[in-house]
């Protein structure tokens, strides 16, 4: 018994050598794997990815194009040069064009939507959906947002008056939660100081996933062939019911009562009715925008509201620049207004280079490929992972990057730079489809919590920043703790 066990254990050893050979075969360099373990054995347990890859990277940016790791077993590669990521994002888009998630909808129809979807499937979907996030759609939803943003001024009146810290990523998780329910579920909840509400309760199941799931995610990405077969979806079964309900009785009420509105659920009702998309598909697009916009937007305002209140200076202009243009807009705060914003913009990119969220971007490619001016191939079927923090935090392309400068995005310094090495959205015909409207409920947001408080640092803010290790994006250890003060004229 105890030599068999010797044995497959030995075996199992000699199956990891062999898998960890790979990048050494192929010339890349690489950061070594450890048995059972992989490169970075504290990755989603002690820390947070973006702290692995980032050291890694410094390691090996300035002699190549990319560099191998592996995930316990699983190679995974990490470009490190900008003209390979445009490669990857643009020119070479057909070859690299899935992210490599492949989960069947017998396990899992919420899963069918566009971040997950695939090759031609993935095309069709992306052409029917695009028209839901032109420019005049986003000044449709417009009002809804900013009626949100109201609340959410108003509901923070009784913390600044007692001058008590604030955790503003709740604050912020809440306003967005109200915001998706809304526009995408035709829901009007209220979440902000009721941490009990349902959806906002979903929200933490999905973006404060368990070691277990962590896991999981991983397995569907290095095994997704594996996965398919043993019919192992992604979304926890609550959340399928849940969302799955909702979208349903939604559709039933407005059918019935012939109700229209000016939301994405009644875009995605419009394609669906003229049988463009089956239902699973209406109800895992409702739910991608509840997955890809939630937490991305929430903490695009959380960072922002951090820089702003570690940098008075910054947030002082960017206040006089609200009230100028404020101003000629007859004292409202419209959408024409929070567009023609420059600071506002400048801040906000900023805020996303030096906290992009979304620190690693997926893609796998089709077919063979080698990086030109060199003998590196990236073979078909490799996951690769652009490492957003990384390029957006390396002094080859950003003088000073610990330094929060929203000159940095002055459109003559924009030229300056190369293009890939600031894509907090990706780039290519796959990067977000929701950028606009990410923007516009960050910048709403900011603009009428601007106009009301001063953002100021507490004693418990977190300083320097630390990611928690589990949570899918980057998020704050301890939470994002911050003070507002009532500014005199508001
Ligand atoms: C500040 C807010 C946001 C950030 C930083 C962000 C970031 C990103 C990034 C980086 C990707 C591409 C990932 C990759 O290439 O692997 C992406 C894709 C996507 N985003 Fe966003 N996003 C934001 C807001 C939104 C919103 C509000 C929505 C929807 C309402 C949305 C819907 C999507 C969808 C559906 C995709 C997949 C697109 C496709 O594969 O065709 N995002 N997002």
């Amino acid at each position: 018994m105890l030599i068999s066990v010797l044995l497959i254990l030995f075996c199992i050893y000699l199956w990891f050598l062999n898998k960890f050979s790979y990048w050494k075969k192929l010339g890349f360099p690489y950061s070594p794997g450890k048995f059972l373990l992989g490169s970075g054995p504290g990755i989603g347990i002690t820390e947070h990815p973006s702290y692995f890859v980032k050291r890694e990277y410094e390691k090996f940016k300035n002699s190549a194009p990319a560099f191998g790791a592996y995930l316990m077993a699983y190679p995974i590669l990490v470009p490190t040069d900008p003209d390979l990521i445009r490669d990857i994002f643009v020119r070479k888009y057909d070859i690299f064009q899935n992210r490599g998630f492949t989960v069947s909808e017998r396990a899992d129809p919420l899963s069918q939507h566009l971040l997950f979807k695939n090759d031609d499937e993935w095309k069709n979907l992306r052409t029917k959906l695009s028209p839901t996030f032109t420019s005049s759609r986003m000044k449709m939803m417009f009002t809804n947002v900013a009626a949100k943003a109201d609340r959410m001024v108003e509901y923070l009146m009784p913390y600044a008056e007692k001058n008590e810290s604030i955790e503003m990523k709740e604050i912020y998780s809440s306003f967005s939660t109200e915001i998706i329910a809304d526009v995408a579920f035709g829901i009007q909840i209220k979440c902000l100081g009721n941490p009990e509400n349902e959806f906002r309760k979903m929200a933490n199941i999905v973006f404060q996933p368990s070691i277990l799931e962590n896991l999981k995610l991983f397995f569907l990405i290095a095994f997704s062939r594996t996965a398919t077969f043993l019919n192992i979806g992604y979304t926890n079964p609550e959340i399928i019911s849940f969302f799955m309900k909702i979208v349903k009785e939604t559709l039933d009420y407005r059918l019935k009562n012939n109700l229209e509105r000016n939301d994405f659920f009644q875009l995605l009702m419009n394609i669906y009715k003229t049988d463009e998309i089956s239902f699973i598909e209406f109800a895992a697009n409702s739910y991608v925008f509840f997955l890809a916009g939630f937490e991305t937007s929430s903490s695009a305002m959380m960072f922002s509201s951090y820089e702003l209140a570690l940098n008075q200076d910054i947030q002082g202009r960017l206040r006089t620049e609200i009230n100028e243009v404020i101003a000629k807009h007859n004292g409202k705060v419209t959408y024409e207004a929070i567009m023609e914003m420059k600071y506002l913009d400048m801040v906000f990119n900023e805020s996303m280079r030096k906290f992009p969220i979304v620190d690693l971007q997926h893609r796998k490619n089709l077919k063979d490929y080698r990086i030109p001016n060199t003998n590196l191939v990236i073979k078909a079927g490799t996951t690769i992972m652009i490492p957003v923090y990384c390029l957006h935090n390396d002094e080859r392309f950003w003088e000073n990057p610990d330094k929060f400068d929203p000159e940095r995005f002055t459109s003559e310094n924009i030229k300056k730079r190369h293009a890939f090495c600031y894509i907090p959205f990706s780039e290519g015909p796959r990067q977000c489809i929701g950028m606009r409207f990410g923007q516009m409920q960050t910048k709403v947001g900011l603009v009428k919590l601007l106009l009301k408080y001063k953002i100021l640092p507490c004693e418990k803010t977190i300083y320097p920043m630390k990611f928690v290790p589990n949570a899918t994006f980057q998020c704050p250890v301890g939470g994002m703790w911050l003070k507002l003060e009532k500014l005199e004229n508001s």
